[in-house]
């Protein structure tokens, strides 16, 4: 049918006459009516689809953080449902030595949760390139989609979404890459990264088995340990962070460093190597700390050596004011970063005490010493150093777990005169294992005896523990004669 010229103007005039009034209706009464369609509308849209929709971005806010939410949902996806997944993606893991699956972008995957059925969608939002940009744009949006039936509302919104964030959690730290972290970095990164700390893959072989120390005390360290991580529910009910400190001192090479490696070992913890000479000062160690992770132990080694221990204590304020201070008087003398560290004593504790426990969970930080008699007591007191260990020089049941880790062996006939010698002698583990390793004689049998031999022959060169003590004792006496 023809419609003639007539109609199509009349028809326009109408439409144009509606919108008139429409707007002019807009003007008068605007909320009232967007309230009444919209909720004339979302009435007729849940009528016929009775699902609801909830997004995970993940970047939120000011996009400075990446949503511990979304890491925790990619983590689970990954894990429980991309085998149900069509389109994976795949992407270095554990510092490129592995391979991590993923769902791909825009691909949906079904979950099952107390006979509910959930689906994941994964999304993402290309912004606008421009034509001359080679690098994908730092604007893209991913997000997943979880789509579920109203009914399910309240069992997705409390049970469901716990269920995955703890998962998700559980499995990225099954999963993830252990790291060791610096603060001594030179510029180049921090001036990239705008962060103090560069790390490395931790892989550390050490583990409390091959530690040669006492076996009880041992046993006393790996149940502290373990009770602690455990124990976020007491932390939580009695108040306080969930952190504890360590102070592990005794002579040089008796394992310090080696116990902590088997620490974070034993717990899966990153590990933070705090230099504290290359901290300019209190804010900046500040700043450090906040910026560690949780699930993490932050060492200070050598802490007699790293900080001013003298000096009373003052608060935070006047740690900044101070340090505001010391800063202005840099720039009006015209000085350059490479200053002496001004850390000091009350800085550290003020941060141990204060700010430390409002910045995340789950934190060890332990103190190495070779001087534990040095150290001002409010530094170590209960409290703040929990746990004191004491490593010390190797005892027969030491070298005993020393000769099994590096020799293959629990019994031999040198055994007995060894164990006579370390009665009499100091001798660091450190010494012992450098006279077990397997560089002398040829054929297996040989090479082991020549080791005990070797380690025979240093512990009689070593001086007796009684000429020891009388030495050190003279020591500290010329010591405080001086003083
Ligand atoms: N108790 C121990 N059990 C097993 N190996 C040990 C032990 N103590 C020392 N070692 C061996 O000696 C090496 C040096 O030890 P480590 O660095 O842990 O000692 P340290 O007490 O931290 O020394 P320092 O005070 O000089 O830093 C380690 O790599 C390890 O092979």
């Amino acid at each position: 049918m023809m419609l003639h010229e007539g109609y199509w103007t009349g028809l326009g005039s109408s439409i144009a006459g509606v919108m008139f009034m429409w707007a002019i209706a807009r003007q008068y009464f605007p909320s009232q009516l967007d309230f009444y369609l919209s909720n004339s509308t979302s009435k007729l849209v849940r009528l016929v689809y009775p699902y609801l929709e909830i997004t995970f971005f993940e970047y939120v806010g000011e996009r400075l953080k990446r949503s511990e939410a979304y890491a925790a949902i990619e983590a689970y996806l990954a894990d429980s449902c991309s085998a149900r997944a069509a389109r994976l993606k795949a992407e270095p893991d554990r510092g490129g030595t592995d391979v991590a699956l993923s769902m791909d972008d825009f691909e949906e995957v079904v979950d099952d949760f107390r006979g509910a059925k959930l689906w994941w969608c994964s999304n993402k939002i290309v912004s606008r390139r421009t034509s001359f940009s080679f690098y994908p744009a730092p604007e893209d949006r991913h997000s997943y989609r979880l789509v579920f039936h109203r009914r399910h509302r309240d069992l997705v919104v409390g049970a469901y979404l716990r269920h995955v964030v703890e998962e998700g959690k559980a499995i990225e730290v099954r999963k993830r890459q252990r790291k060791l972290y610096t603060n001594v970095a030179n510029m180049d990164w921090y001036e990239r990264h705008r962060n103090a700390w560069s790390h490395v893959p931790f892989e550390h072989p050490a583990t409390f088995d091959t530690l040669a120390m006492d076996a009880a005390k041992k046993q006393e360290i790996v149940e502290d340990l373990i009770s602690f991580s455990q124990s976020k529910d007491y932390y939580k009910r009695i108040g306080k962070a969930w952190k504890r400190g360590y102070l592990l001192y005794g002579p040089p090479g008796t394992g310090k460093s080696t116990m902590i490696a088997a620490m974070a070992n034993l717990l899966d913890y990153d590990v933070y190597d705090l230099e504290l000479t290359a901290v300019k000062n209190n804010t900046v160690l500040r700043q450090l700390l906040i910026e560690t992770a949780s699930k993490s132990i932050i060492v200070i080694e050598d802490i007699d050596c790293s900080v001013d221990l003298s000096g009373k204590r003052k608060t935070a304020d006047e740690e900044k004011r101070e340090d505001a201070e010391e800063e202005k008087k840099k720039i009006a003398a015209g000085r350059g970063d490479k200053e002496e560290s001004k850390v000091t004593l009350s800085g550290l504790l003020n941060f141990i005490d204060g700010i430390w426990s409002s910045c995340g969970g789950e934190k060890l930080i332990v103190f190495t010493t070779n001087h534990v008699e040095k150290l001002d007591p409010a530094l170590v007191r209960r409290g703040r150093m929990d746990k004191h260990v004491e490593l010390s020089y190797c005892s027969f049941e030491g070298f005993k777990v020393l000769a099994k880790n590096y020799l293959g062996i629990v019994e031999h006939p040198l055994f007995g005169e060894i164990s006579g010698l370390l009665e009499e002698k100091n001798i660091s583990p450190a010494d012992v294992a450098e006279n077990l390793m397997l560089k002398y004689g040829t054929g297996d049998g040989e090479k082991i005896e020549a080791c005990l031999e070797n380690l025979i022959k240093a512990l009689k060169e070593c001086k007796s523990k009684t000429e020891k003590e009388a030495e050190t004792a003279t020591v500290e006496e010329d010591e405080e004669a001086k003083e």
